[in-house]
């Protein structure tokens, strides 16, 4: 474990439930600024009631949140964001009817300007040449991309992205793993992605947690990493 001083995210203890029933039961780490940190788990493991605990969107039962030192845990979500905490939700969730860029402007809804910062279309330039395209046809990828431009755009310490390559193809899986790696460096975020891809997590991840019924049941450093085994949690 990281020392939780310096640490961009701290997670300690956290337990969700939806009603009587408890989802997450303890989640406990600590990422680093220019770390990235990959939870795997197969479906319905936990993963995203874990991002949307980290971010507000359902309310923690017990256990704390840290963003860049300061707690969050009893902020609504808008206030997590002013704090360093950004999310690419699961599945995209990109506006279909609204252009590239009005996608993009709509993570700058609390920012003075309105414009596209230069360095977004930079990293990824499919994006200002699509920037008058309507967000619903792009492809799966470039939508992954769209949604991490619009989190980007909020200037966060963290990100967290949710299945980022669940239905993308292979050779833009690599173009986004090479993309996060770029933003990580660039910007010396903190990055948490859940995944069931285990090649991608190991383009991208400095460290590997497993979540099984809710709890992390391993961790590696991806050095470290026996693959096979983390491949057997992630088999049926
Ligand atoms: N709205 C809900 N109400 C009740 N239980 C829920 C709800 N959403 C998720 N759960 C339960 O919480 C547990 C964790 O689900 P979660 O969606 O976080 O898993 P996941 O690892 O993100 O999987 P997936 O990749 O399918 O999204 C599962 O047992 C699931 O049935």
């Amino acid at each position: 474990m990281n020392n939780a001083t310096n640490a961009n995210l701290s997670v300690q203890d956290v337990h969700t439930a939806y009603g009587q029933s408890e989802a997450l039961h303890g989640i406990s780490f600590d990422a680093l600024p220019n770390e990235t940190v990959a939870i795997m788990g197969r479906n319905g493991m936990g993963k995203t009631t874990l991002f949307k605990s980290l971010m507000g969107i359902l309310p923690l039962k017990s256990g704390q949140v840290r963003v860049a030192g300061h707690d969050v845990s009893r902020d609504e979500p808008f206030r997590r964001v002013a704090k360093g905490i950004a999310y690419v939700p699961q599945g995209r969730m990109i506006f279909p009817t609204l252009t590239v860029e009005e996608n993009i402007q709509t993570g700058l809804e609390n920012a003075r300007s309105k414009s596209v910062p230069d360095e977004i279309y930079a990293l990824f330039p499919v994006l200002f040449e699509m920037r008058r395209r309507k967000g619903g046809n792009l492809s799966g990828g470039q939508q992954q991309q769209l949604a991490i431009a619009r989190a980007l755009v909020t200037d966060p310490k963290v990100l967290l992205l949710d299945e980022p390559t669940e239905g993308i193809q292979p050779s833009i899986i690599k173009d986004i793993a090479k993309a996060l790696n770029e933003i990580r460096e660039m910007r010396k975020l903190t990055i948490v992605v859940s995944e069931q891809v285990l090649s991608f997590a190991m383009d991208v991840a400095d460290r590997l947690f497993v979540i099984e019924g809710g709890r992390f049941v391993h961790e590696t450093a991806r050095a470290d990493t026996d693959q096979a085994h983390i491949k057997s949690y992630l088999s049926v």
